[in-house]
């Protein structure tokens, strides 16, 4: 996970190009994660509209380079997509090694009760898994894991490892990590939690990206700067977690 800080002192196409280094720098890994909206800033509400993209803008083309030449699954994060029709969409974008883009994702719950995110940017409204050859991806973004019960169909399409890119203030740090790890033990998955780093729109991030295992351990916690967690994930975790505590057998409401 790449804890990319968004300062407002750099221009997009420098961020643009720093993120494409770093993720051609963690050739070896199977799979690199950049949080939300490090493009334009999740709080940045006037560069929304001025800094959307569509999706085969610059950012999706920087990064299906990046991960093609890295050689990686790339969640790329999040970029305020412009959708041909107009509005806009906070849309995560995830390539294959070979830099195909194979799914987006439209964040489904957008932020800000009547302002900024949840009323420049239209909601989402399709469940996404992406099946790599070791796991299934559940993609959700940032306020999103504030709502379970999108965790819990994504367990039912058959994620074992949630993804979820953020800008979460440092002001409810407190709760992005707890929801981390209650998505993870109540979903029996690994989760991946990758926040931003630094200030911008004069909200200073939370940072503290987060990996989990499908037990509900941290598997390593970012601090508050530009940070790259590395960790290592075994698939058949999930599969014996859920076997050993089947839990999620025992559901009664919603199945
Ligand atoms: O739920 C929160 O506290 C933060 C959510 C957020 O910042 C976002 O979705 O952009």
């Amino acid at each position: 996970m790449i804890q990319i800080g968004v300062d407002p002192d750099e221009t997009v196409a420098a961020r643009r190009a720093r993120a494409a280094r770093l993720v051609r720098e963690q050739h070896g890994s199977d799979l690199v994660v950049l949080p939300e909206l490090w493009t334009v800033g999740a709080f940045a509400y006037e560069s929304f509209a001025s800094g959307a993209e569509p999706l085969e803008g610059p950012t999706a083309e920087a990064m299906a380079d990046a991960a093609r030449d890295a050689g990686v699954w790339l969640h790329a994060g999040s970029i305020a997509e412009r959708d041909p029709q107009g509005p806009l969409f906070n849309t995560s974008l995830v390539f294959s090694p070979s830099g195909a883009l194979v799914r987006t994702y439209r964040k489904i719950h957008r932020f800000g009760f009547d302002q900024g995110e949840a009323v420049l940017m239209s909601a989402g409204t399709d469940l996404v898994t992406v099946p790599l050859p070791q796991t299934t991806l559940g993609l959700a973004t940032c306020y999103d894991l504030r709502f379970p019960e999108l965790f819990r169909a994504l367990v039912d399409a058959g994620a074992q490892t949630l993804v979820i890119p953020a800008g979460w203030p440092d002001k409810r740090r407190e709760h992005w990590t707890l929801l981390a790890r209650a998505r993870a033990v109540e979903n029996q998955s690994y989760v991946l939690a990758c926040g931003t780093a630094g200030t911008h729109a004069g909200v200073r991030q939370a940072g503290h990206s987060i990996a989990v295992d499908p037990w509900g351990e941290t598997l390593a916690e970012a601090g508050h700067d530009e940070e790259i967690l590395t960790v290592d994930l075994d698939p058949a975790r999930v599969t014996a977690t859920r076997e050993d505590f089947p839990a999620l057998k025992d559901r009664v409401l919603g199945r």
